[in-house]
């Protein structure tokens, strides 16, 4: 058995379902894209300075403040080379953190202020993404990256997003999803949208239960038909625990987990947005217990200093686990992507299990 630190994780394969594009910058390229599009707004000058500030304004305990960091990567995301080189960037780095399948998303209609259209903002993305999967294929890893394309929630353009999200179905688009400031902005504002994906035989996830409860969880399942829940971390609400210390499953709970409806749980963005307040009562571990479809993602790197290897890393220490429960969680996120069941099967027969069995030993 191989010792489970942080240099043998980024050896197993992993499988990123939940990271955001604008919240996976490299600090340097954010200064040097800044330069050379003349935005002068940048709170530090330095990398390692603007790395410390994203991570420190991040941690603001409120999903709307947290957000506020992202109006200056989305500033330095507006030209067809900047938008290619975060791309080309973020394939290579979550490749070389050993991530073999990521689904990465980004809203196209944040980055329309330099006069590309929708679809020409795609288009440098999935250019981007093709280079740096080629890149690191160079270097011997190999990573896939599928796209989804998100929706602002505050806004009114998600029907528009979702007929993107098609157009673009067969050249790397594999969902739809929407995101921002939850409280206020129900799932249910986008049913048009999510009802059009639905139509067209479709896959799309909605962010919900982070910075707001069941209500939302319960739209975006009921009304909406999500295929897997961003975040969903407060199910736990519908979950009590008796007297005897045995967990109680309300009706929502029951019908997450009996429907096996994937939860992208991102445990150290979650602990920054004040989803919940340490990453020791994060009810990952619970969930895991109760054999919940738990998935391990990353939300926003920069924002979180983060990668796929040190959320496993930080979940090991706080709550013990092996490498067995890792390639559980890995294959659990395996099968709750948005590419093609057979391909699916492929990752986790040929790839996946491979690379664990060579680590348990
Ligand atoms: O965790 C999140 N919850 C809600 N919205 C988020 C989260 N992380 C990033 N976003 C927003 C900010 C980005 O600009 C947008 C598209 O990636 O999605
Ligand atoms: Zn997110």
């Amino acid at each position: 058995m191989t010792a489970l630190d942080l240099s043998a994780l980024r050896r197993a394969p992993k499988v990123l379902l939940h990271d955001h594009l604008d919240g996976g910058l490299r600090p340097e390229t954010v200064l040097e894209l800044a330069r050379d599009c003349g935005y002068d707004a940048l709170p530090a000058d330095t990398a390692p300075a603007l790395a410390k500030w994203f991570r420190e304004a991040a941690d603001s305990g409120s999903l709307e403040r947290y957000l506020e960091t992202f109006a200056h990567t989305v500033a330095v995301m507006q030209t067809p080379v900047g938008l290619e080189r975060v791309a080309r960037e973020c394939a290579e780095d979550l490749a070389a953190d050993g991530v073999v399948y990521a689904e990465v998303r980004f809203a196209p209609e944040q980055h329309l202020e330099e006069g590309l259209t929708l679809d020409e903002v795609v288009e440098q993305v999935l250019l981007g993404f093709e280079a740096g999967e080629s890149a690191a294929e160079v270097r011997g890893q190999n990573i896939r990256i599928g796209v989804l394309l998100t929706a602002m929630r505050h806004a009114a353009r998600s029907r528009e997003i979702a007929e993107l999200a098609i157009r673009f179905r067969d050249r790397g688009v594999v969902g739809f999803d929407i995101a921002g400031a939850e409280a206020g902005n129900p799932p249910s504002r986008h049913l048009d949208a999510f009802e059009y994906m639905r139509g067209s035989n479709a896959h799309f996830t909605i962010h919900a239960g982070e910075a707001f409860g069941l209500p939302s969880i319960h739209e975006a399942i009921a009304f909406c038909g999500t295929d897997r829940l961003g975040h969903g971390v407060r199910i736990t609400d519908d979950i009590t625990i008796g007297t005897d210390g045995v967990p109680v499953l309300g009706k929502l709970a029951n019908y997450v987990r009996d429907k096996r409806i994937p939860l992208e749980l991102c445990p150290s963005s979650n602990v920054q947005t004040g989803a919940v307040d340490t990453l020791e009562n994060h009810p990952f571990d619970l969930l895991a217990r109760l054999r919940f479809r738990v998935t391990v993602n990353t939300d926003n790197r920069l924002m979180s200093d983060t990668s796929m290897s040190q959320e496993m890393l930080r979940l090991v220490e706080t709550f013990g686990y092996g490498w067995t429960d890792l390639e559980r969680y890995t294959i659990n996120a395996m099968k709750s992507a948005f590419i093609p069941f057979d391909q699916r099967l492929q990752l986790i027969d040929e790839v996946i299990k491979p690379g664990f069995a060579v680590l348990v030993g």
